[in-house]
């Protein structure tokens, strides 16, 4: 995927930007407030209908303004070039894609996939699950779209509403006959999405065994495991369902499921999470992002849009030096910001695009 040009309106400190960058690299400099994250901030927005630092409601529309908009174009291998335009105000959004109005973001979502490393991304090691399912089931989006074991977004769905259904009636009290049939349909599509997600993370694992080697040889070979949710080695989710009943009609909520799954990342030879220093933490977070990355492209053909905020701060010159080679030796457009110049990047002379921000204005630099 090959993002072709980038317009941005109203989002933080930038006012009007239009930026056409290259293929491969392309790097990002300008002094601490300048707006460089910004610029990540728009194609992470457009792809996936969120910021990676905050709600676009908590302060991502420019002071004085009503909405933020970004616009983009970009290519991709055997298909025609796509545009898509966003107009978000915090609250309401339009989108178009194409020329045509969006009815749901979603179909946004679907079209572009942009991957971001930031310096908050050490959450998907140490943060909630909710962050963990969330990697996962954007990774599902984009691979499952109408595989045989049906599209994870209609799964998801299903999943969401029988979810929903089941924790009203909770609340409500009893309505055995209702609560039978939203959990015959909560199982039907919890089982369906945990097998999916199985299956996935099977898949990345080889390409986890290849970064691990690449970028953190000195944490050793790890495991990548799911946890579904409920004790499915003893019993499928129905039979979950009906057990917690109980103790969920006393909770108002669902205590089981796939709402409660986790992704396990379990270094062989480290004492859990905590055997991981805070950069090693980085990377291993960096290692599953990039590892969706490369599952994304050999199993659609294309690499997602990477995004590297401030590598330079958040890994020594020695690992962005073996992440800068990774990825040079990949297809994919790269998007790196930093106050300056990265050294590492010098061996990749000619591969990359340079673009200075100042007061939230961009300007390319010759390179
Ligand atoms: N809603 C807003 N309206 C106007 N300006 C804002 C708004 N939100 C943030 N800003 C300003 O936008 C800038 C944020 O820019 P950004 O985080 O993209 O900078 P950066 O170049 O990545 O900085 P750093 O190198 O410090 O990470 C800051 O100067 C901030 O004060």
């Amino acid at each position: 995927m090959l993002i072709r040009q980038l317009q941005v309106q109203g989002l933080r400190r930038l006012v009007d930007v239009d930026l056409c960058p290259g293929p491969g690299f392309n790097l990002i400099t300008g002094d601490n407030g300048s707006g460089k994250t910004s610029l990540l901030e728009a194609m992470h927005l457009m792809a996936h209908g969120r910021s990676f630092r905050a709600r676009i409601r908590d302060g991502l529309v420019r002071t004085g303004e009503s909405a933020l908009q970004v616009f983009l174009e970009w290519e991709q291998p055997g298909q025609p070039g796509r545009r898509a335009g966003l107009r978000h105000s915090g609250s309401a959004w339009e989108a178009r894609l194409d020329g045509s109005p969006v009815g749901q973001l979603g179909e946004l979502f679907e079209a572009l996939a942009v991957i971001t490393f930031e310096p908050g991304s050490h959450a998907l090691i140490d943060g909630s699950s909710e962050i963990r399912r969330r990697y996962l089931d954007w990774g599902l989006f984009h691979v499952e779209r109408s595989d045989a074991g049906g599209d994870f977004l209609s799964l998801w769905r299903r999943h969401a509403r029988a979810h929903k259904q089941r924790n009203a009636l909770l609340r409500k009290g009893r309505a055995e006959g209702q609560l039978d049939a939203w959990e015959h349909e909560l199982a039907l599509a919890g089982e369906a999405i945990t097998l999916q997600r199985e299956a996935y993370v099977t898949r990345l694992q080889p390409h986890v065994d290849a970064l691990l080697a690449d970028i953190l040889p000195a944490a050793g070979a790890a495991n990548l495991s799911l946890q579904p949710g409920w004790r499915r080695q003893d019993f499928g989710l129905a039979d979950a369902l009906l057990l917690a009943r109980e103790r969920d009609l006393a909770q108002g909520h669902t205590t089981v499921g796939p709402h409660r799954a986790d992704l396990k990342l379990e270094f062989r030879d480290l004492p859990g999470r905590d055997g991981l220093s805070r950069g090693q933490t980085k990377l291993a977070a960096l290692v599953l992002l990039l590892a969706q990355a490369s599952h994304l492209a050999t199993h659609a053909g294309h690499w997602p849009v990477l995004q590297l905020d401030d590598l330079a701060s958040e890994l020594d010159r020695h690992h962005q030096r073996r992440v800068l080679q990774v990825l040079a030796a990949s297809n994919a457009q790269v998007f790196v910001t930093g106050t300056d110049p990265i050294p590492a990047m010098d061996s990749l002379a000619g591969l990359h695009a340079m673009f200075h921000v100042e007061h939230g204005v961009i300007r390319p630099l010759a390179g």
